[in-house]
């Protein structure tokens, strides 16, 4: 009894695939008391069937991954692949620093614009022809049965009388595509879709849409309208009410989410690529020839699908047995899952998961191929695969078209996904562009309805990027248009307004002349050991320009490791102090701080003397609470000139009597959300200061109700025009030269083994004796029994300290307190320890120009523009010095090697991105705190951003208030609500 109420209520939860649930099953089944294991197979079986549980594999290899986390390592580290990314994305500019000027009037017109020559214009398609209508599978398996119409379709269809049912039943026909399928739909009456639609859209519906021949023309002229894409997705033709539903409980509400689901990669179903290389991704398109679950032991158990593909032959490398007369062969892919425990390799179990998979399939797999010792067999550990259509069904994509590949959303299938979109793409209104011709034409942008097209159901990769293209310019130029819309809404003559455009779009070069520089900034300049290098120099020009003006300014000095910012900095601070106002810097580390403050202090007390003398304070979330009552009064009555600190600097009860910079250091960090409160908690704790002030007739400065400026610094290698997303309303400096007499640092990667210990050690020796200093980074602090394969920094301390005797090490963690930390660093920096042993805390801002040698345990658990940050801490003064990176394995190496070849911080962020694989360059979304640009990676696609953002100043030149372009203004407004209210 109690069994058949448990398989109710399963029953009743079957639609449920959710891991949790499963999981919970899972968990019952085990405890259930069930007297046999034939019974609990058998159980077993019925809970899966019953469920129709997909998310076994999932579950299973959550619980292996757990069990067995970081038993394949390597596996996880990807391959530097640029050039099949290069391939697959033309747009893709893989270089050093680009020579864009941000506010540069001569726009670089990206090589799109050649791509798009009017003749290769015309050859785009307008609609997609050859693409297949829905599948009369899917739609039975999605709830409309081959040979009847689903109930609640036909309760519709009924009710309202007039429709063709042939729309359906000629969809079922195999091998028809949508140009006749759309043709059939001729006398297709439009309003049984409208029910959801808005009352104009209704009235616009009423009528019955004569369709023409093409596709995109079945589309009624009265949906040609602005919001077209945000109408509901009922429009979408023969969409049932439960997949209706089904799309509208994952967020599919409207064609524009819908049709903003972009596929993640995209199968070339041809396999046209030639010659396989080990430990190449690959995607390829072929027939599941057998699938078997294997128990190989009590606790352990694998899956093997064996795909076999055809693919192009390479000639040249094979014998006439292997390559047919047409030049093709057959490889055959091993995909494999292992599971460990013993619920998993009961043979009921592994029979369903065998069962997935069908035999004669045609599905594409993607994922790192290993050859196997039998000829063109190749294994694939981490694999996905999609199933195409089945395997009677020949005609997959007869044009050789690129097939997209969705990644699943909510528990929606990728083909069900793909099917639908297919079906909004046909849907979709000849002119939902919001963009002006001019603005599409200028910058060789596709029409929106081919982007969406194109992104879709490309006729070739080429295609599909300048559709990709198109998408991301839309992302960056509404990101654009609504800032710059809303900072001249702020404004109210028309010359402000003008002057404020003017300003974005050529800047100033003309910086100030050093003679209009205060006193203390001059003596601060005179005192410094070095001379500033013509970059350090402009923009310290650049920024009291800004200073001297009464608008608050909003700036972001960038540069490359090392390249002198924070002197720059400090001069625009002592600019500020000068002229009787005081100045706060913030770093995002206490360690950091400390090194800025004791930095200064050196620095004003080699200067001559002047009066009166900036005073400096520290302040931190170590800073003794009555120390910091002190520093909290001293800056409230403005005696403290000047405050570096950590973000206690922004906490509520910190109050300025006349704040006029706020420097944030590595903004990175903070992310723009704190730059804002950082901002607004200045401008708000000076103004109520000042109020207060006035209020009690103290001295009050004439211009005392300025925000303060903002001087941001980012040492993240980001192409310039990447800066202008992330600040898209920040002017910006560059810093583009590093101080004289640095020698690029020797980086050399090793494998890891007791033979490059060895090695790395030596060379450590030869380091220390000739009076180097070396960092030893480690990716932990503490050894753990999960990792065992990790280095651990307190735990090599004393196999360190035992190896260099003679040489002091020290060590550095985030785990230790605030004044060991300090201390740690101390004893580096004066040369009373000759190793550092360090996580990645040193990453960000530490400065010990002696320290010439670096050597990186387990390198490749960082990222590579991680590393660059961290090789950065060497190679400071005027020694030559190395960095070593020692990887766990061979496989690992090619990554890091790209860092023996290049210094240049823009590259290796570029060649970051490129090497986390071409699968996800589509589709993936950016993380942290930056805005979410579904397809753009920004990183690469800065290019683009420079047009959008020149484009924005076009449109806004024209006309301020885009009263003139009805149509940008609607999708401003839909896509940047907060921007058009004034928020
Ligand atoms: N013009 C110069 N000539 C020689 N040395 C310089 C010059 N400018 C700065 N330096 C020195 O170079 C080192 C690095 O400077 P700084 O710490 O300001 O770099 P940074 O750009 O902030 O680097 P990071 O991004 O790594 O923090 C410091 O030791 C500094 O004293």
């Amino acid at each position: 009894m109690r069994f058949t109420n448990y398989l109710l209520n399963i029953s009743r939860l079957c639609s449920r695939s959710k891991h949790k649930f499963a999981e919970k099953l899972l968990d019952v089944v085990n405890k259930y008391n069930v007297p046999s294991i034939s019974d609990k197979s058998k159980f077993l079986t019925k809970v899966s069937v019953l469920m129709e549980y997909d998310g076994f594999h999932e579950l299973i290899e959550s619980e292996k991954a757990e069990k067995q986390s970081g038993w394949d390592l390597k596996d996880s580290v990807e391959e530097f692949d640029v050039s099949l990314a290069r391939k697959k994305f033309p747009s893709i500019v893989l270089g050093n620093s680009p020579p864009v000027e941000l506010y540069d009037e001569t726009t670089q017109q990206s090589e799109m614009k050649n791509l798009l020559s009017a003749e290769s214009y015309k050859e785009f398609p307008s609609d997609s022809l050859g693409q297949k209508w829905v599948d009369p599978d899917d739609l039975s398996e999605h709830g409309i049965s081959s040979g009847t119409r689903p109930s609640e379709n036909s309760s519709i269809l009924e009710e309202k009388g007039n429709v063709n049912a042939s729309v359906i039943s000629e969809s079922r026909d195999e091998n028809t595509f949508i140009s006749k399928e759309l043709k059939e739909e001729n006398a297709y009456d439009w309003t049984l879709y409208s029910e959801d639609v808005t009352l104009g859209m209704q009235e616009k519906l009423d009528h019955k849409v004569s369709i023409e021949d093409s596709s995109k023309q079945m589309v009624p002229d009265s949906l040609l309208s602005d919001a077209f894409l945000d109408t509901s997705i009922s429009c979408i033709p023969g969409l049932s009410k439960r997949q209706c539903h089904q799309l509208e409980n994952c967020g599919f509400h409207t064609l524009r989410k819908l049709l903003n689901h972009f596929p993640r990669t995209y199968a070339d179903l041809q396999n046209a690529q030639v010659g396989i290389d080990d430990g190449q991704y690959l995607i390829s398109v072929g027939r599941i020839l057998s699938s078997r679950g294997v128990r190989a032991s009590y606790s352990f158990s694998f899956l093997e699908v064996v795909v076999g593909c055809e693919v192009a032959g390479d000639e040249s490398q094979h014998t006439i047995d292997d390559v047919d007369s047409a030049g093709k062969k057959t490889i055959y892919l091993h995909l494999k899952q292992f599971f460990r425990g013993t619920r998993f390799t009961s043979q009921p179990f592994l029979r369903i998961l065998q069962n997935k998979h069908k035999l004669g399939d045609i599905v594409c797999v993607s994922g790192k191929v290993r050859s196997m010792s039998t000829k063109d067999h190749y294994e694939m550990r981490e694999y996905s695969i999609d199933v195409l259509k089945d395997g009677e069904d020949s005609s997959l994509c007869p044009e050789g078209r690129p097939y997209p590949i969705y990644p699943s959303k909510g528990g929606l299938k990728p083909n069900f996904l793909r099917d639908i979109i297919a079906r909004a793409v046909q849907a979709l209104a000849l002119d939902v562009d919001p963009l002006p011709k001019e603005i599409t034409q200028e910058f060789g942008l596709l029409h929106l309805h081919d982007a969406y097209v194109g992104i879709h159901q490309p006729k070739d990769a080429q295609e599909a990027d300048l559709a990709r293209r198109r998408l991301i310019f839309d992302e960056f130029f509404y990101l654009q248009l609504g800032r710059l819309f809303q900072m001249l809404e702020g404004l109210a003559t028309q010359m402000e307004k003008d002057g404020l455009l003017d300003k974005y779009r050529k800047p100033e070069l003309n910086a100030m002349c050093m003679e209009n520089w205060c006193s203390l900034t001059k003596k601060l300049l005179k005192s410094l050991p070095y001379s500033l290098t013509s970059s350090q120099l402009s923009a310290v020009s650049e920024i009291i320009r800004d200073l001297k003006r009464p608008v608050p300014m909003n700036r972001l000095l960038q540069g490359d490791v090392g390249c002198g910012k924070t002197v720059v900095a400090f001069l625009a601070c002592m600019e500020v102090i000068g002229s009787g106002y005081q100045a706060a810097f913030m770093v995002p580390t206490e360690l950091l701080a400390v090194q800025h403050y004791e930095h200064l202090l050196n620095l004003l007390e080699a200067m001559e003397e002047h009066q009166p003398k900036p005073s400096i304070a520290l302040l931190t979330g170590s800073t003794p609470l009555k120390q910091s009552r002190v520093i909290r009064k001293g800056l409230q009555a403005g005696e403290i000139s000047m405050v570096i600190g950590t973000h206690s600097l922004i906490s509520e009860n910190v109050e300025f009597s006349a704040l006029r910079i706020a420097v944030v250091d590595e903004q990175h960090r903070f992310g723009v959300i704190q730059r804002g409160r950082f901002n607004s908690k200045l401008y708000y704790s000076s103004l109520s200061s000042r109020i207060a002030a006035a209020s009690s007739d103290g001295p009050s400065k004439s211009d005392g109700n300025m925000a303060p400026h903002v001087l941001a610094m980012s040492a993240t290698p980001i192409p310039r025009t990447l800066a202008l997303a992330l600040y898209g309303d920040m002017s910006l400096t560059q810093i583009t030269d590093l101080p004289p007499g640095r020698i690029p640092v020797e980086t050399c990667c090793i494998i890891g083994n007791s033979q490059g210990f060895e090695e790395a050690y030596k060379m450590m020796l030869d380091e220390l004796e000739t009076g180097g200093r070396v960092y030893l980074v480690y990716p932990v602090i503490e050894q753990s029994e999960q990792l065992p394969q990790l280095r651990a920094a307190s735990a090599d301390l004393e196999v360190i300290s035992d190896r260099f005797q003679g040489y002091n090490c020290g060590l550095l963690h985030g785990r230790m307190k605030s004044d060991e930390k300090d201390e740690a660093l101390r004893r580096f920096r004066s040369g009373e320890t000759r190793i550092l042993l360090s996580t990645q805390v040193i990453e960000v801002g530490v400065d010990v120009p002696d320290a010439s040698m670096m050597v990186v345990m387990n390198a490749e658990r960082f990222g590579i523009a991680q590393l660059h940050q961290l090789r950065g801490r060497v190679g400071r003064g005027a020694r030559k010095s190395k960095c070593i990176l020692l990887a766990s394995t061979a496989s690992s190496l090619n990554r890091l090697k790209v860092l023996e070849k290049s210094s240049d911080g823009f590259y290796l962020a570029n060649a970051d991105l490129l090497l986390r694989g071409p699968g996800d360059l589509l589709g993936k979304r950016q993380s942290g705190h930056l805005p979410e640009f579904p397809i753009a990676r920004l990183e690469i696609d800065g290019n683009i951003l420079q047009e959008a953002h020149t484009a924005a100043l076009k449109v806004l030149g024209d006309s301020h208030d885009l009263e003139r372009f009805p149509a940008l203004k609607a999708e401003l407004s839909m896509r940047q609500p907060l921007c058009l209210l004034g928020d």
